[in-house]
């Protein structure tokens, strides 16, 4: 990429590891599952995954969370991923979202949960995100939920948090974790300080984060 930025630059990469992965595991089963997170930093990353050679149809993708609102609101993760990365080739992804037509996420929280269970576990990638307070998917440290997110051997679960509009539904660490390979995906210097932070504790209730640093972990950081 000509006079790409740091930050395209570290999107094409994780684009092309998270395609050779799928590649990998495609080779050795029919369908495979990749994990993504939401917010603003992916954006690049789904675009140029777009652009990947795969056999889309047999490739399975989730969200490791979600706002709890309608995929036509600009706050919506599926309405991300629909947007910039299920276009053209990608489209023939099958995609399963983590929201129902239910007033709650607690009301919803049984068939996000058989949705979950049927797809092609360990996933090939889970792609995590990671806030300024250490949060990542929606384990968030104000979240009055998250003590069960991180021990739960559920695959999902709602949380309500303070620090947040909406009320959200989440991947479970224990799910979050049934993976083959685990990516976090950050940029700029504020994470940077809050993800050396992290690696220099290791309470996951005051940074979640950190709950995914007891596994192989590839950081994917730009300035
Ligand atoms: O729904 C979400 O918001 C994400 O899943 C969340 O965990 C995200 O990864 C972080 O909040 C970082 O978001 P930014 O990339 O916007 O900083």
């Amino acid at each position: 990429m000509m006079n790409a930025t740091p930050r395209e630059q570290l999107a094409e990469q994780l684009a092309e590891a998270a395609a050779e992965a799928l590649r990998r595991d495609l080779a050795q089963q029919e369908r495979a599952l990749l994990v993504l997170s939401g917010g603003s930093t992916p954006v690049p990353f789904f675009q140029a995954l777009a652009k990947q050679e795969l056999p889309w149809e047999r490739v399975e993708v989730t969200l490791a969370d979600e706002r709890w609102v309608n995929e036509s609101d600009e706050a919506s993760n599926a309405r991300l991923v629909r947007r910039h990365l299920l276009q053209g080739k990608a489209a023939a992804a099958s995609f399963v979202v983590l929201t129902t037509d239910d007033e709650t996420p607690e009301q919803g929280v049984e068939a996000v949960t058989q949705r979950i269970e049927a797809l092609t576990w360990p996933a090939s990638l889970v792609v995590l995100g990671m806030g300024g307070d250490g949060h990542t998917a929606s384990l968030f440290p104000d979240s009055r939920e998250l003590e069960l997110g991180l021990t739960t051997d559920a695959p999902v679960l709602a949380t309500r948090t303070p620090s947040q509009p909406q009320p959200r539904i989440t991947l479970s660490a224990d799910r979050l974790h049934q993976a083959r390979r685990h990516v976090l995906h950050i940029t700029g210097d504020d994470k940077r300080s809050v993800l050396a932070r992290a690696m220099s504790g290791d309470d996951s209730r005051e940074l979640p984060i950190r709950a995914f640093l007891s596994c192989p972990l590839a950081v994917y950081w730009a300035p």
